[in-house]
């Protein structure tokens, strides 16, 4: 079994590979960065680390590498390969689309075999979003024979991967944690299901559940700790204040949850639990402002802190708390952070009323609107 990876980064070695490697596929990876393709396809090989206190190393052996400028290339390893995922972060779907679409036409020329592709992004819907992206690059007919042949299911990832500081730069330290869930209604017949991934009748909840409790609570510590002045995920969560924030926004969140989806409370106590005690790992050195990356993204109408605030608010529920994580977001101005520096400039031109609001899709106006405008009023003095 052959699976072409795109985005060979923390997730892509540290977790996709990982796992495909020992599901049993020869895996292919994809990327950009020359030297780190360079140095895959020269040793074949990398280790992951589990950050515990036995740093259990794991050899993933038999991978290859691809540029990912090398276009023919990317559609000829998908054209012979059974599954297609990606993690490249989910501005770059629509970029990495186009080899996709090449390889997709590659391999319907050749056969009818089912291929299955997977964006492991942290977004809902990531897969369906990568198909609109593909299909804009396929001819009706063939889009035709995709829609037999070609399953796109919606999934979700979750193992806390920080950017990596090694000798040997292919080298990969993970939490311990892992979950990849994928969306079996997504599923075309005859395609085989992923050994060590849990496929799901309805993805809906389960992402909703990850991405508002893991994400969530994550970005709140990422902009309170970085406008405490901490560095890493660990030290914030080793200040009280921070500690208790991230508690109540996940109570907040973990209240919107069990209305909208039916959760059992205890067992998501005990799921919040866990994910606090995930953030304390102390064999995990995770930056904040990795966490807090591209502010603009993770305000958007459909993620981590605006999306659970509007179902909040809909189901009487006041999201005090999604609207400190939001100000602490406006507040974010890292300047090596492309998204960041694009936010403080919007502000500054054009104040933050109207930016809050056209990066939210919080009308002025909006109770939870004045809420962030409060909030960030109170952070910022
Ligand atoms: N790190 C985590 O803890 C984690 C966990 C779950 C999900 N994710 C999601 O996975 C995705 C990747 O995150 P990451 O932390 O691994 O980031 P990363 O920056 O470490 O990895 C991204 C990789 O994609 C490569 N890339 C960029 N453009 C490309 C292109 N056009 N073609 C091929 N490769 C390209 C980059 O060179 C890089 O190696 C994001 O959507 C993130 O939200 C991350
Ligand atoms: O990858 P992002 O930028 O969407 O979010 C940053 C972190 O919260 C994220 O990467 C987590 O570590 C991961 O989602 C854990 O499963």
């Amino acid at each position: 079994m052959k699976a072409v990876h795109i985005g060979a980064g923390n997730i892509g070695r540290g977790f996709i590979g990982l796992l495909l490697s020992q599901a049993g596929y020869e895996v292919c990876f994809v990327d950009v960065n020359e030297p780190l393709v360079k140095l895959l396809q020269q040793k074949g090989a990398y280790t992951v680390s589990l950050a515990n206190s036995f740093h259990d190393t794991t050899l993933v052996s038999g991978v290859s590498a691809i540029n990912g400028k090398d276009l023919e290339q990317v559609a000829e390893a998908i054209a012979s390969s059974e599954l297609v995922t990606t993690a490249v972060g989910l501005a770059l779907l629509d970029t990495v689309s186009i080899g996709i679409a090449k390889g997709i036409e590659k391999r319907m020329s050749r056969s009818s075999a089912p291929l299955q592709i997977i964006a492991c992004e942290n977004t809902i819907d990531g897969s369906s979003q990568l198909k609109d992206y593909v299909y804009t690059h396929l001819s009706q007919d063939i889009r035709n024979k995709a829609n037999q042949l070609v399953s796109f299911p919606n999934a979700a990832v979750d193992r806390i991967v920080p950017i990596q500081h090694h000798e040997d730069p292919l080298m990969v330290i993970v939490e311990p944690f892992y979950e990849w869930l994928v969306d079996r209604s997504g599923l075309l017949p005859g395609v085989a299901e992923i050994a060590g991934v849990h496929y799901v009748d309805q993805l809906e909840p389960y992402i909703q559940r990850k991405l508002f409790t893991v994400n969530t609570g994550h970005s709140c510590i990422a902009y309170l700790g970085y406008l405490s002045g901490h560095d890493t995920i660990l030290e914030s969560m080793e200040n009280p204040a921070i500690s208790l924030q991230v508690q109540h926004i996940l109570e907040e969140t973990g209240s919107i949850l069990i209305r909208s989806h039916g959760f059992n409370p205890e067992e998501h106590s005990q799921y919040i639990r866990k994910i606090l005690d995930r953030f304390r790992n102390p064999y995990l050195s995770d930056e904040v402002v990795r966490v807090a990356r591209s502010p603009i993204r993770k305000l958007s109408p459909n993620d981590r802190l605006v999306y659970p605030a509007l179902q909040g608010f809909d189901l009487g529920i006041e999201p005090k708390y999604l609207a400190l994580a939001m100000a602490a977001a406006l507040l974010f101005d890292y300047q090596e952070d492309a998204e960041a520096v694009e936010l403080q400039e919007a502000i500054k031109s054009r104040g933050i009323h109207q930016v809050a609001a056209q990066i939210t899709g919080i009308p002025e106006g909006h109770p939870i609107h004045a809420l962030i405008i409060q909030k960030y009023l109170s952070l910022r003095t």
